[in-house]
């Protein structure tokens, strides 16, 4: 099984090209921004949940996410591989994801980070807001708030695959072909 981390600060472009990857790989994508969209929409008790953090721009409590992702996985037992996108975001949901892969006989293979300036990252998620519909790309404030969550809390990821040997880094401006390109010469090389 190979488990793959996709990783970047929003607006990175993990989403475009997770749907590249997957196919090229078999790779099961599972984007916790994506499946707490879906659940917002629904109105489902998780969506309840999780609305007051993401309309906020504030990553939703981890054990909230974490059970969610965990239910997530157990779906595909045949899978041959995960993508995961948007998860883990802090130290805690590392740790989380380290102790339950064994449990399913399997681990992160490596983690790839998608590199951009924050200046042309803020620029791509106000374009996006303006046809997603995403409130939370619609509002500079709540982009900004956004940066540091991730500052405050996901960077330090970085350190701690680091340290695993597990992290890698791919230049994230150039066309979506080039950036599939290099994600995959990383991947290859694993
Ligand atoms: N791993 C996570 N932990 C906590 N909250 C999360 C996680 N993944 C997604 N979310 C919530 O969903 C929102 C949108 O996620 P996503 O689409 O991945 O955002 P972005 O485009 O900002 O990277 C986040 O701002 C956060 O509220």
């Amino acid at each position: 099984m190979i488990n793959i981390v996709l990783f970047g600060k929003p607006g990175a472009g993990k989403g475009t090209q997770a749907e590249f990857l997957k196919e090229k790989y078999n790779l099961t994508h599972l984007s916790t921004g994506d499946i707490f969209r879906f659940n917002l929409k629904n109105d489902t008790e998780l969506g309840k949940k999780a609305r007051v953090f993401m309309d906020n721009g504030e990553l939703v409590p981890c054990e909230v996410t974490t059970a969610m992702l965990i239910d997530e996985v157990k779906k595909h037992p045949d899978t041959a591989g995960f993508l995961f996108d948007g998860y883990p975001r802090t130290i805690d949901q590392a740790e989380a994801l380290d102790k339950f892969l064994p449990t399913i006989g399997s681990s992160v293979t490596a983690t790839i980070a998608l590199e951009a300036d924050d200046e042309i990252l803020v620029a791509r998620l106000l374009e996006r807001g303006k046809t997603s519909g995403r409130a939370d790309d619609q509002d500079e404030e709540k982009i900004r708030v956004r940066y540091q969550e991730y500052n405050e809390k996901t960077a330090p990821l970085i350190g701690y695959y680091k340290e695993q040997n597990k992290f890698h880094a791919v230049d994230g401006i150039g066309t979506i072909e080039q950036i599939t390109e290099r994600l995959t010469s990383v991947i290859d090389n694993l």
